[in-house]
């Protein structure tokens, strides 16, 4: 697919996907997991400093699905997959926490080593120019199931009972829209999605909230020689070193038993950890039983080791799902 000396970075295809554009924006992902000390620390551009000291260019390949980019990861033949884990808007991915549930064992050695969070504007896109008064021509809007919860005042204000299909991306969403001149479908998608499919804007801003943001998550193979100095080095004494780390884990507690989830969530109080983050989705073992998530923060070389240990004693089932460096800019700021 691409050369060996190439890092491979999959995402939700095809071109012009939000995800996509995390990697064209996103040098600081890159910078985070691949700020090694070794380089000087006088280069005028640390960040492109950063992947030359890394050794390698980056090639990028579109994914279908959630579920193609980790089994690339999972199969060795993507380095790295980015992957939206949370909307500040619509919430919680639900295809990503699926796959992290990963009831079937199939990505046993996918593991999150990094996060990126991207501000999302969307347009309303269409194959041919319409003005706001002809929106009563358009009779199907497509976009990723994620879009629509980001827009819901505006389609509520301008669409209410419109058919919507979901497709696979935004990006896919314009692809499809811009063969269509007819003037009676929209996507909503980004500026640069309809700019790549030559599709026209039909109007822009038209999420909820114009602090609208995505946070990805960067997945490698925890087994791969390839992406191993990427992963967050604890060791380093460069910029990472300060920053506040998140840790993800999914596990699984003895339902019947009164207290069990307090219990769990107890350790972090009693290690003093801050949790940033909590999710379910149902096991599939038994109706009613669950898979959390819980994301914690904590500062460098802290006892999170001890803390995990002592969670996973208590727990029926347990999965550590990697440490990586805070991508927010500054405490509470995107
Ligand atoms: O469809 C895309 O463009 C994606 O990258 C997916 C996705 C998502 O699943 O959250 C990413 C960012 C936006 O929140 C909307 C859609």
């Amino acid at each position: 697919m691409t050369n060996s000396t190439s890092t491979r970075v999959t995402f939700l295809g095809p071109s012009a996907s939000f995800s996509h554009q995390v990697r064209k924006h996103g040098l600081s992902w890159s910078y985070n997991l691949f700020y090694r000390a070794p380089f000087s620390e006088t280069c005028i551009n640390k960040k492109q400093a950063a992947l030359n000291s890394f050794g390698k260019s980056v090639k990028l390949f579109p994914s279908v699905s959630f579920t193609q980019a980790f089994s690339a990861v999972q199969n060795d033949s993507a380095d790295y997959a980015v992957i939206p884990f949370e909307n500040s808007t619509n919430g919680s991915v639900v295809q990503t926490l699926d796959l992290l549930a990963d009831r079937q064992r199939l990505y046993k050695d996918v593991t999150v080593c990094g996060e990126y969070f991207l501000t999302v504007h969307h347009c309303l896109i269409a194959g041919k120019p319409v003005t706001k008064e002809e929106y009563g021509s358009i009779t199907k809007l497509y976009t990723h199931p994620q879009a629509w919860g980001q827009c819901d005042s505006f389609l509520t204000k301008n669409f209410t009972g419109v058919e919507r299909q979901d497709v696979s991306s935004t990006s896919k969403a314009t692809e499809i829209v811009s063969k269509d001149t007819t003037g009676q479908t929209a996507a909503i998608a980004s500026r640069l999605a309809a700019e790549n499919y030559n599709a026209f804007v039909l109007e822009e801003n038209i999420e909820d909230r114009a602090d609208n943001t995505t946070r990805f998550l960067i997945l490698r193979n925890i087994q791969s020689a390839r992406t191993a100095n990427a992963s967050v080095n604890l060791a380093d004494n460069g910029v990472a070193t300060s920053k506040t780390r998140k840790t993800l884990i999914s596990f699984m507690i003895e339902h019947s038993s009164p207290g069990a989830l307090a219990d769990a969530l107890s350790v972090f109080k009693s290690h003093g950890l801050n949790l940033t983050s909590i999710n379910s989705r149902p096991s599939m073992l038994r109706p009613w039983q669950y898979i959390f998530f819980i994301e914690c923060e904590h500062v460098p070389n802290s006892s999170i080791h001890n803390t995990l240990e002592e969670l996973k004693s208590i727990c029926k089932s347990y999965r550590d799902w990697g440490t990586w460096i805070d991508g927010l800019p500054f405490p509470g700021t995107v």
